[in-house]
């Protein structure tokens, strides 16, 4: 019997991209990923990330976060996920920051406003085998990597970039003239990444302003993906396309995203929304024993 029967959750979204949050501080229960399946496949905790909270495990932090994807699977880095934990600690108190932890570091939160918090997303990783990559590039801001016809390809030489998670980035024109989820799921699971990735199409409006689309390892097509915005972000000033300070528009809405000079931290700015809190019915659980 699942020890998640009857716990309390909340649903809640930042930029549509769908977030249930679930606080397990002060239990031993680790969420399996059929678990976590059966959690997003009820209507009401369906979710895109799972964020779970446990104990502490660095003196000073509020909690460790376990973060699974819809199909179960795990990822140590979710920017609208994390937004929503945020305002899920500390609503009712008088606290503006604190400091959440996953297998990527630390992540020190900010409230901008009451619906609003910026993320310190830690410092991007570059190389080829942080990404990671199957093989060695020197030089990530465009790898050989197309899909295609070889003398026409449709897309091509992805930026990649991991923000605790790893991001291929295709520059486009229109991020609306791709079929991403037929393209998509080719590309996350591209022997290339050997623990896949997620596909972003990033089309440059001007230095401040970039519009991207996600179709998300382990999610597949999202309405807003935060860490993809902070790859973006990197990834487009250090191709001399735009500032270090940008707006992302996602089709959820907009992020702002500064990858800081003095620090080369990425601090990432954006709004969360609750939709409901529920309890898991017993239901949910039959088949994941
Ligand atoms: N939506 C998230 C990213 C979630 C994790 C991703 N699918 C992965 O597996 O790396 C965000 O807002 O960053």
């Amino acid at each position: 019997m699942s020890a998640l029967i009857g716990h309390s959750f909340l649903k809640m979204n930042g930029l549509g991209n769908e977030i249930v949050v679930l606080d397990l501080r002060g239990k031993r229960h680790v969420v399996t990923p059929a678990e976590a399946r059966a959690i997003a496949a009820a209507p009401a905790s369906h979710f895109d990330q799972l964020m779970v909270l446990h104990d502490p495990r660095t003196p000073g932090t509020d909690a460790f976060m376990r973060i699974y994807n819809v199909d179960g699977s795990l990822s140590a880095s979710c920017g609208n996920g994390t937004r929503c934990v945020a305002w899920a600690l500390t609503r009712g108190d008088a606290r503006d920051e604190l400091l959440l932890e996953t297998d990527a570091g630390l992540l020190a939160c900010r409230r901008e406003g009451e619906w609003s918090f910026t993320v310190d997303m830690g410092t991007p990783r570059l190389r080829w085998d942080e990404i990671p990559l199957a093989e060695e590039f020197r030089d990530t801001r465009a790898i050989e990597l197309q899909i295609g016809p070889i003398d026409a390809p449709v897309l091509h030489s992805p930026s990649v970039v991991s923000m605790g998670n790893p991001h291929a980035i295709f520059w486009v024109d229109d991020v609306e003239a791709y079929d991403l989820a037929r393209l998509g799921p080719l590309l996350e699971n591209h022997p290339i990444f050997p623990e896949r990735a997620n596909i972003s199409l990033a089309a440059v409006q001007s230095p401040e302003h970039v519009i991207v689309k996600v179709w998300e390892r382990g999610a597949g097509l999202t309405r807003a993906c935060g860490s993809a915005a902070c790859a973006v972000a990197v990834a487009a000033p250090r191709k001399g396309l735009t500032g270090r300070k940008v707006r992302i528009t996602l089709p959820g809405g907009d992020l702002l995203i500064e990858w800081r000079e003095s620090d080369g931290h990425v601090m990432m700015t954006g709004p969360v929304e609750l939709e409901h809190e529920g309890r898991f019915a017993a239901e949910l659980f039959a088949e994941t024993a």
